[in-house]
């Protein structure tokens, strides 16, 4: 049985992660070691198996020991401790949900119902370091898989609609304290039908601009607003969130450079988990809808078509009814005035999940199959 290193299991990513896997019985299959940051000798969580302690996570000579490491601990951990256990001459399987190896020669970005191909391709070829992708990255290519496959995309233009979770557990916890202030603050307005609701809206707009709202965390009010910023400032007007559209979708792919281009703007929005986004696509030809219906739907078991009107749009692709799932509704599939090859669609994804936990025990999953 391979050991397998789990670094980050407690944090937010790891906790879907940890969830999956015992769903997947995947601990079945592994022998489980936990490490920490923070608590080392305090016991190991048992997901079904006895894992004795806690081990300490920047320990070089005990992460050595591992077949494979999964960590969600972040891209700090990573950028202190994979060069070190590299250089210690360790060649397990490093499977990693931050983004600071994504773009490295020597990994590859694991998103397997897209790039099972050139995933097995890296393995044979021995590739160790596997990195799961940007959420809004995976999602997409979750969602419009049939698409790539097929090679009928010529460009994406990509805008987001992304949750507060992408930020992480306290950047939740602050949209909700947010919208509980707003909320206090008309309560008594609310109460009342017959209170003026341009009153109302004034209060709430003051609260929001109050210097002690909420917004340690996002820097400015998400609840009440939104953010069209993500990730840091470039420095030529775009995020590095709307950088990873293209880079990252490439690289999965196997491309070498850019071959198709994503682009859009990225924005934060106040949901909790689910990631939507907005895509015109230029199709390499006028393929008819009904084939693109079928190219989607036939892809993966999660990619599912909702079709165009608006009962079944505002039912099933929306982050209330998507969130907790591995499903990846598209709707709004429509050809354009811009002319026949140019497409509407619109997705919506849990970032948790296929956005980033799944990839990675799905990973450990074919390196223990192969
Ligand atoms: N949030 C997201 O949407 C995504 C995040 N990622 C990547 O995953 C990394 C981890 O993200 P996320 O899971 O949100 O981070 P968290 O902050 O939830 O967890 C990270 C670590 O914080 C430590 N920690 C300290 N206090 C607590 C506590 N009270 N409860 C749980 N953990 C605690 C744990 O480490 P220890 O046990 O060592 O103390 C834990 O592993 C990110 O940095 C990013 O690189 C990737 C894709 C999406
Ligand atoms: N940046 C994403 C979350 C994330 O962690 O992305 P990445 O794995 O590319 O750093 C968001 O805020 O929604």
């Amino acid at each position: 049985m391979k050991k397998v290193g789990l670094v980050g299991w407690r944090g937010m990513v790891g906790s879907v992660l940890m969830n999956r896997m015992v769903e997947e019985q995947d601990f079945d299959l592994i022998e489980p070691v936990f490490f920490t940051t923070s608590q080392a000798g305090k016991a190991a969580p048992n997901f079904g198996k006895d894992a004795g302690v806690l081990l300490d996570a920047t320990d070089i000579e005990e992460l050595k020991k591992m077949d494979v490491v999964i960590t969600c601990q972040g891209g700090d951990y990573t950028k202190a401790v994979y060069p070190k256990l590299r250089q210690a001459g360790w060649n397990g399987y490093w499977i990693d949900a931050a983004s600071s190896l994504r773009m490295d020669d020597e990994a590859l970005i694991i998103l397997d119902p897209v790039n099972q191909g050139v995933i097995k391709d890296g393995i044979s070829k021995g590739v160790k370091t596997f990195v799961g992708g940007n959420c809004t990255v995976s999602l997409m290519m979750m969602g419009l898989g049939g698409l790539f496959e097929n090679k009928a995309i010529d460009w994406i233009s990509s805008m987001t609609y992304q949750a507060a979770s992408g930020g992480g557990a306290k950047h939740m916890r602050e949209l909700l304290s947010g919208m509980g202030v707003l909320n206090q603050s008309v309560a008594s307005e609310l109460a009342d039908p017959a209170s003026a609701i341009l009153e109302i809206d004034r209060k709430v707009t003051a609260k929001l601009n109050d210097a002690d709202f909420p917004s340690e965390n996002f820097i400015v009010p998400l609840a009440g607003s939104l953010i069209p910023w993500i990730d840091s400032d470039l420095g030529n007007g775009q995020s590095r969130e709307e950088w990873k559209g293209a880079a990252e979708t490439n690289k999965i792919l196997g491309h070498s450079g850019i071959q198709i281009p994503v682009e859009g703007i990225c924005v934060r929005i106040g949901t909790m988990r689910c990631h939507s986004q907005a895509f015109t696509i230029k199709l390499n030809n006028d393929i008819p809808l009904d084939e693109i219906s079928d190219m989607l739907a036939s892809h993966n078991q999660w990619a599912k078509v909702v079709p165009n009107d608006k009962e079944s749009t505002i039912n099933q692709l929306t982050p209330a009814k998507v969130t907790g799932t591995l499903d990846v509704p598209v709707g709004r599939l429509r050809k354009l005035a811009m002319g026949d090859d140019y497409l509407s669609a619109f997705s919506v994804g849990d970032q948790l999940l296929w956005g980033a936990a799944e990839p990675l025990r799905r990973m450990l999953r074919i390196l223990l199959e192969d």
